[in-house]
């Protein structure tokens, strides 16, 4: 079985693939996106992809991407305790001018840096993993934001450790690939719409049928539809299967009053690594 993650070795999508599946094999990927497309063509079996930050909130590029899928499902999720370190090759934090990481490491440490180092420049780039390396290649000005293995990986020493702003902080992954899971009784789903018109109470006629039915939403998230100002399509995750009856019923009242439902898959609840 072929896994994709946000590579090279040792960044925390790496991490979150081993958790998951300790024995598949790892393909290291350049882009969220880039893994979606090779699990939608079927040249990868799974994908896992950062979905959600307890610190930063969605994690928009795959929420979007996410919507443009086709065959592909979400299998599985896992919840990972993120802690950043700042890794460089040389000793002296002074020395440091440029900080590298993903997008999402230096916004859960942005804080920390405009609080101690003002002056220092954050340059986003592929990965944490990818950081540590060109760390190393440009030398003792620039630093990594990383876990310490990948940092330790690269020849980098630790220089400051858990610099994230949120001492909790934790990233959901979800896991896609082309299997329909079957419940197990402790399982999620994950669904999106949006509305033909917008009216009142549009939102709430559809909420009021998960409450009616006693079932627990655990995240709602809107993300614009990109047509036009004003235009949202809502994502919901819920506690339940989508073959549970009561789960059935209100899928299918609620597609009544909505443009598009997308079902995106249930699976069952990730385990907190
Ligand atoms: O750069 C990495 O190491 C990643 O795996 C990406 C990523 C993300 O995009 O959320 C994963 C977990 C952390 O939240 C920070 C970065």
């Amino acid at each position: 079985m072929k896994l994709g993650y946000l590579g090279p070795e040792g960044s925390y999508s790496y991490t979150a693939a081993k958790y998951y599946a300790p024995n598949h094999m790892l393909v290291g990927m350049k882009t969220f996106k880039e893994i979606i497309t090779a699990v939608e063509e079927g040249k990868l079996e799974e994908g896992i992809l950062p979905i959600e930050n307890s610190t930063e909130g969605a994690v928009t590029q795959v929420m979007d991407a996410l919507m443009k899928t086709e065959t592909s499902k979400i299998q599985g999720e896992l919840i990972l305790r993120v802690r950043h370190n700042l890794l460089s090759i040389g000793e002296a934090i002074e020395e440091i001018n440029y900080v590298l990481s993903h997008p999402q490491a230096l916004e859960q440490c942005r804080e920390f840096f405009a609080v101690n180092y003002p002056h220092m420049t954050l340059i986003p780039c592929e990965s944490s993993s990818t950081a540590c390396q060109i760390a190393k290649e440009k030398g003792r000005q620039y630093a990594a934001i990383a876990n310490s293995w990948a940092g330790e990986n690269n020849g980098l020493k630790t220089l400051c450790k858990d610099i994230q702003d949120n001492v909790n902080n934790q990233t959901r992954f979800i896991i896609i690939g082309k299997e329909s899971i079957l419940p197990t009784g402790k399982d999620k789903t994950s669904i999106a719409f949006s509305f033909h018109d917008d009216y009142p109470g549009s939102l709430y006629s559809i909420l009021k049928e998960f409450a009616e039915e006693k079932i627990n939403l655990t995240r709602i998230e809107s993300r614009p539809a990109k047509i036009e100002l004003g235009k949202y399509i809502f994502y919901i995750d819920f506690q339940g299967h989508q073959k549970d009856t009561r789960c059935q019923g209100v899928l299918n009242r609620i597609e009544k009053n909505i443009n598009k439902l997308k079902v995106f898959g249930s699976y069952p609840i990730g385990r907190i690594y």
